[in-house]
Parts: C-alpha cells; structure tokens; sequence
C-alpha cells in the first residue's frame, strides 16, 4: 500500500501560495489508517520511550492511538489557554503563521524518555517549540514522528543541531 495514495494535497490553503497536505483523507480510510499507525510503531518501538508526547491537534491523532498501542502514556501540548494549572509556555512561528504552546509542569517526571509525535514537520517551528517546552519541564526528547516530512523547508536539519532525530514515514521533496 502507497500511503501517499491517502493524502489530499489542497493549492492556496490556509493562505496563498501555500501547498496543504490534508491527512483527512487517510484518517477516513480505515484500511490506511491501520497500516500508517503499525508503521509508526515499528520505528518508536524499538526507542522505548516512557511516554509519548503529541501536539495540538492533528499531533494528537498520531499519538493517541500509537500510545495505546505501545501501552504507554500520552501527554498533550496544547495551544495556549487550553490547560489547567501551572504551564510553560513558548511561542513561535510555523509555515504559515504564529502561534503559541504550553505544557503543565507537572506533566513528566525528571528525566523521562518522550518520543513527540505530529501529523506534519515543515519549517519544524513548532517541533522547536514543543522540544523547548519539554526540556524545560525535565523531559529527555528521544526523537520526534511525523506521517509526513516536507523536507525541503529543512525542519530535520533543524532538529538535528538540537540534537533530536526525526522519523518520517512520507517525504515529500518538492
Ligand atoms: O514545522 P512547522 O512549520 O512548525 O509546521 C508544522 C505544524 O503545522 C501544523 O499545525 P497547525 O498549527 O496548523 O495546527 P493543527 O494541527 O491544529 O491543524 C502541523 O500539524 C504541525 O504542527
Ligand atoms: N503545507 C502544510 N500542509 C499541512 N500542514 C502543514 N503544517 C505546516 N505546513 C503544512
């Protein structure tokens, strides 16, 4: 199976001149789904994270279910106001915009292992962002997931000089 078959490319979305690769395609087809979810699983395995972390929200589709499967826990990065209790907070821009996340501080405990997940790493803003606000809570950032990897907006590069390794399971080059 192409997984690529499952993603709907959308011209001009959220903004003119931006190419949006909409995973809602391969979410509504079961078939797919499965075998996006199994392939993750077969590159976090062998990591043996403590806990999985995903990000506000396409972030949490890919997390979620691969955190059950692992049998281990998930934590939310959320976009800004959404958690309760004492959070850090970091903002930061992406693609095609701003925004800011948070996590609660008491979130992991000093020195756990987390792989972070999202749906898409492009310019990786919020990767740096998230990695930033997990490091600063205690956590150890094993590697970051993603269904797909625009790699031509240099995201992993980015990640590499912080030292974090990143997993894609669909490039796209151009
Ligand atoms: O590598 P970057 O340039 O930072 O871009 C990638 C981020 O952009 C999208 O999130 P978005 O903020 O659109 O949120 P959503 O998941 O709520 O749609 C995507 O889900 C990633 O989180
Ligand atoms: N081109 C893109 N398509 C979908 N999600 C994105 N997040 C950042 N850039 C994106």
């Amino acid at each position: 199976m192409n997984l690529k078959d499952h993603i709907r490319h959308v011209p001009d979305f959220p903004k003119p001149g931006i190419l949006f690769y909409d995973i809602s395609t391969l979410l509504a087809h079961a078939d797919a789904w499965k075998e996006a979810v199994k392939q993750l699983h077969a590159l976090i395995a062998p990591l043996k994270p403590d806990l999985l972390v995903g990000i506000e929200s396409r972030g949490f589709l890919v997390a979620a279910p691969l955190a059950l499967e692992l049998g281990i826990g998930f934590v939310m990065v959320r976009k800004k106001g959404k958690l309760p209790g004492p959070t850090v907070r970091h903002s930061y821009a992406l693609e095609y915009g701003e925004d800011t996340i948070e996590i609660q501080e008491a979130a992991l405990r000093p020195g756990q292992r987390v792989v972070v997940l999202d749906d898409l790493l492009a310019t990786g803003g919020t990767m740096t962002a998230a990695i930033e606000l997990i490091r600063k809570v205690g956590g150890e950032v094993a590697a970051t997931a993603y269904l797909i990897e625009l790699s031509f907006l240099n995201g992993r590069k980015r990640l590499e000089a912080l030292g974090v390794p990143s997993h894609s399971l669909m490039v796209y080059e151009s």
